[in-house]
This record gives structure tokens, C-alpha cells and sequence, in this order.
């Protein structure tokens, strides 16, 4: 046990070539918070994201999830640790149906060993009916139990992006990490999902870390508010503190309207 840390970020940085894209980043996630990461484009948010989940090796700092080091580990490792990410571009099975998108997420979970599924023992098919189940049940979650044996490449857009996150959940994690859940969506998609992310981390006591542009999802669900620029930490607060926040709105003049 860790207490109420759940994960700690220490002066990470990584450089490529002579580009400094993240450095001396500070920051750290208490479980059960729900906490955005913003800044303009190329701040460096996704090369964060990068960092967390073992895509990316930081050049600089530590990364400490669970009370244990994660820098280093190669992104399935840091899945099997409890953290689970979307992708700013959304990354389906786009050949596979809804329900098999989850079930291969699910994998991990399956408490069927993996004997039995080589040579078909009862167990096996014992635990591929749980995971079918517990997977649609996901997709129940999520409104996508209609879809089920749909292809994810014809599902309409926004509900790619909503099964996204249902295979996110299907790892089981304990930290979500959620790259522009709302990106191409319209205002009544980005209610809905800002109603299901306020939803899933009560139901599935997530904690979640968010990096979004629509300020009215960020400033309306988020506890705390990172804020990146340049690949730094220029500020941290509550979401009234960032909306008032002279460097904050420096940063975003000309690009965002914190409203
Ligand atoms: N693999 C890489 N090699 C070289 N430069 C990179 C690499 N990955 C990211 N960068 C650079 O790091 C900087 C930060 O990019 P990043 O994608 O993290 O920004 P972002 O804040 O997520 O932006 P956006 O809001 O546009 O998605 C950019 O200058 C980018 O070009």
C-alpha cells in the first residue's frame, strides 16, 4: 500500500536530438482524482502520455506508479501495472466487431490459463463465456451493446472514440489516461461523454488523468488542472485558479479561449 498516491512524476524530461519536448515536469495524481492536462499544441501533453505508458523511455526523472519505478518498462508491462490509455488518433481492430474489439483487450484479464486455451479444455471455454459476458457488459456501459457484431470501422465516429475507452476499461486499470476523448465531436456527444467519464471512474473507482481542448469538458469535470507549455509546467490548480491564472491565458492567447 501507498497510501492515497497513486502515481508520481519527478522532473521527467526526454529530448530528441537537440529538442527539449518535455522537461522538469512535476506532477503527481492522488487515487480517485480526476485531473486534466492541457496546454497548447505541441506542449508537450501526448509526449507525456508517451512517457507514462512505456512508449516513450524519459531522458530525465522517475516515474513512480503503485509506490514502484515504472520508468523503462516497455508499454505491456505498464498495462499489466494498472494503466491504461486512449489515443488522440483513434486506434481500433477496425476489422473486427465491437464486441471482439473489448474481448481482446479483456485478454489480459481472463482468469482461464493459458493452457487451457491452447489445448481447448473445459476451462477455456468456461472462461471465454466470462470474458464474452464481462465484455458485454462493457459495451453495455458504454451504449455500444447495440453495435456488438457491427465492424468498429462502421461505427459512427463518436462512438469509436466511446469504444476506445471501453477497451481502455477492459485492462482493468487503475489509472486512465484519456488523450482528447472529445476531439471531433459535437457539443451534445461531448455532454454525453463528459456524463459516462464522470460515470465510469465513480462505478470502477478510476483514477484519470485527461488531456482534452474542449476547456468546457476540462473546466467542467476536472478537480485539478495541469497546465504544459513548451514542454514545462507553467501552472497547477483548480480549474478556477487556471482560468485566471495571467500565464495561463498568455499561453493560450491567440489559440484557446478558457471559458
Ligand atoms: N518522436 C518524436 N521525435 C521528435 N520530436 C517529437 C517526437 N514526439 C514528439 N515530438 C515533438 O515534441 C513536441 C511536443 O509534441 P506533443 O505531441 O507531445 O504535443 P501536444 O501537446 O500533445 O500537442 P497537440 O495538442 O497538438 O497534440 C513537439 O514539438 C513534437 O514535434
Amino acid at each position: 500500500m501507498t497510501g492515497n498516491l497513486l502515481i508520481n512524476v519527478e522532473n521527467m524530461g526526454i529530448q530528441f536530438g537537440g529538442l527539449k519536448a518535455v522537461q522538469g515536469v512535476n506532477m503527481y495524481l492522488n487515487r480517485g482524482e480526476l485531473v486534466g492536462l492541457i496546454g497548447p499544441n505541441g506542449a508537450g501533453k501526448t509526449t507525456s502520455f508517451n512517457m507514462l505508458t512505456g512508449v516513450y523511455t524519459p531522458t530525465e526523472g522517475i516515474i513512480t506508479f503503485d509506490g514502484k519505478k515504472i520508468n523503462g518498462l516497455a508499454p505491456y508491462q505498464v498495462t499489466q501495472k494498472g494503466i491504461s490509455r486512449t489515443f488522440q488518433n483513434i486506434r481500433l481492430f477496425k476489422e473486427l466487431s465491437v464486441l471482439d474489439n473489448v474481448k481482446v483487450a479483456n485478454h489480459s484479464l481472463a482468469r482461464h490459463s493459458m493452457w487451457a486455451s491452447i489445448f481447448r479444455l473445459p476451462n477455456h471455454f468456461k472462461g471465454e463465456a466470462e470474458m464474452e459476458q464481462q465484455s458485454f457488459e462493457f459495451l453495455k456501459i458504454f451504449g455500444l451493446d447495440i453495435y456488438k457484431n457491427e465492424l468498429a470501422k462502421n461505427l459512427p465516429y463518436g462512438m469509436q472514440r466511446r469504444l476506445e475507452i471501453a477497451r481502455a476499461l477492459a485492462a482493468n486499470p487503475k489509472l486512465l489516461l484519456l488523450d482528447e476523448p472529445a476531439a471531433g465531436m459535437n457539443p451534445q456527444e461531448t455532454h454525453d461523454l463528459m456524463e459516462l467519464i464522470a460515470f465510469i471512474r465513480k462505478e470502477f473507482g478510476l483514477t484519470i488523468l485527461l488531456i482534452e481542448h474542449d476547456m468546457s469538458l476540462v473546466m467542467g469535470i476536472c478537480e485539478r488542472i495541469y497546465v504544459l507549455d513548451h514542454g514545462q509546467l507553467i501552472a497547477d490548480g483548480t480549474p478556477e485558479e487556471i482560468r485566471n491564472n495571467p500565464k495561463v491565458i498568455e499561453a493560450y492567447l491567440g489559440e484557446e479561449v478558457i471559458s
